[in-house]
């Protein structure tokens, strides 16, 4: 059973936390600066705050209740119904941040419900202090009034009559402290009570927000897999479109296609029927100059039989005239050797352009080598001088004619001999002419690309 005060007491304290709540919300949820959203929600938290309050009321009314199960109880029954009420109606990505929101404010208010009993508790004990003081007073008071008591019968009787007002004043201040201490201590059960509320109500908030979170990441997940997937519908619609035009072109032409092989197909019938005689005379064509074919490779091999066994003999005669080459080569070399090792030719220069009028000193050129030399600034026996080569040739020698003579010594170098031609004489006297002629340059190379042997040399 609870008391009038204690009664009192709640209705008051409910009332209070009611107006508090609807002030959050109407300051949250409906403030002109909140999008339309939020006042809906705040509209809907009020009727859930009015329900709240009613049952409130009617829970104040009846006494079979005990008092730690009014508020507390109807507010923590009543919070999922709130947030349930709130939530209703609203979209899945909006619902963490709402229920975030929305335990975010209930604790505040559970806080401030809190400071409140602490300033309240604060002022009982105040209070508790001045009804001890104000019982000490009155205690040393009867103790006075009793030894006045001692003394005359009237004075006795005013002391007693006011002893008797002091004893029920003090009765009264008693029962008053009784009741503060009542209050002191139901006030402190539920500042307890409310503690272990707000930390159960943190917990769950501090677990509603990680969920809140969660479902937010699975949200964001969930919408960037539907863009993902939007993409892909329209790239793969876009796609199925290019293939149905593919495939309605590829229609098209097989449809042509086959119109033409139609076409083609009763051709091919038709110039079979016409042609089929010349088809049947062509086949036996054929079968008899396949048979020619036949015999003619019969032919062929035999004859490329025969051949096989000439290109031995040849062969063998290649072998032979490979021999007897090397031996006329060994011949040829042997000749050159006798004509002799050392060879000396002498060539007269024929006189310049400048020179027409002097006289030349060369008297004759025998047909053996010989030269005669004149000096002309001496007479008779002594005037003549004779000397003696392999070959001279004359002031009207070509160049052709005096390479003939080399010739077979270029020949015997190709054959691997060592052979060495120099010149000499005086400055002027025509040595680079006749080594180094552009014609005699040129029938070097000739000879070294054409030689049947086709040695490489070195110049
Ligand atoms: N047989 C020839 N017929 C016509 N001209 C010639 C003949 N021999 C030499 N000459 C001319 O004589 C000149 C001298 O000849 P060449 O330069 O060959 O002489 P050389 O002996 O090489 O001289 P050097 O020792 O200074 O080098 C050249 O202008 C050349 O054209």
């Amino acid at each position: 059973m609870l008391s009038r005060d204690e009664r009192m007491r709640l209705k008051v304290s409910s009332e209070v936390a009611k107006i508090h709540l609807e002030n959050i919300v109407s300051d949250t949820f409906l403030s002109d600066s909140l999008p339309s959203w939020m006042s809906h929600i705040g509209q809907q938290v009020r009727e859930v705050l009015q329900t709240r309050g009613k049952s409130l009321d009617n829970l104040q009314a009846s006494d079979s209740l005990s008092a730690s199960s009014l508020p507390d109880s109807a507010a923590s029954y009543n919070l999922p119904v709130l947030i349930s009420a709130v939530l209703r109606d609203k979209p899945p990505e909006e619902v963490p941040l709402l229920v975030e929101f929305l335990l975010r404010k209930v604790m505040e208010e559970f806080e401030r419900r809190l400071v409140i009993q602490g300033t309240q508790v604060k002022k009982l004990r105040i209070t508790l202090k001045e009804l001890l003081s104000q019982e000490d007073r009155l205690i040393s008071r009867i103790k006075a009034l009793e030894s006045l008591a001692a003394g005359s019968g009237e004075e006795v009787k005013l002391v007693a009559s006011q002893l008797q007002l002091i004893k029920v004043e003090k009765n009264k201040i008693e029962e008053e402290k009784f009741m503060k201490e009542e209050e002191f201590k139901n006030l402190m059960k539920d500042r307890d009570e409310n503690q272990v509320q707000v930390e159960v109500l943190r917990k769950e908030l501090e677990i509603l927000k990680a969920e809140a979170k969660e479902q937010k990441h699975r949200l964001e997940f969930q919408h960037k897999l539907e863009q993902m997937s939007q993409t892909t519908i329209k790239e793969l619609s876009l796609e199925l479109e290019k293939s149905e035009m593919t495939v309605r072109n590829t229609q098209r032409a097989l449809e042509l296609a086959l119109g033409n092989q139609k076409k083609q197909r009763a051709e091919v019938h038709h110039t079979l029927t016409k042609h089929f005689p010349t088809f049947e005379e062509l086949k036996s064509f054929l079968h008899l100059t396949r048979q020619e074919a036949l015999q003619m490779k019969l032919i062929w091999q035999k004859e490329v039989v025969a051949l096989q066994s000439q290109l031995e003999r040849v062969a063998v005669a290649a072998t032979g005239y490979h021999k007897v080459l090397a031996e006329n080569r060994m011949l040829y070399n042997e000749v050159q050797d006798l004509k002799g090792n050392i060879r000396v030719y002498c060539r007269v220069r024929p006189f310049s352009v400048g020179q027409s009028g002097i006289q030349g000193i060369v008297n004759f050129i025998g047909e053996n080598g010989e030269i005669f030399i004149r000096n002309p600034s001496k007479q008779g026996k002594g005037s003549c001088k004779v000397f003696k080569f392999n070959k001279v040739y004359g002031a009207s020698i070509s160049q052709e004619e005096v390479f003939q003579d080399t010739r077979p010594l270029i020949r015997s170098v190709l054959d691997g001999y060592n052979v060495c031609i120099f010149a000499y004489g005086q400055t002027g006297s025509g040595k680079t002419y006749t080594m180094v002629s552009t014609r005699i340059k040129v029938y070097f190379l000739k000879f070294h690309l054409t030689a049947p042997c086709k040695r490489s040399c070195e110049y």
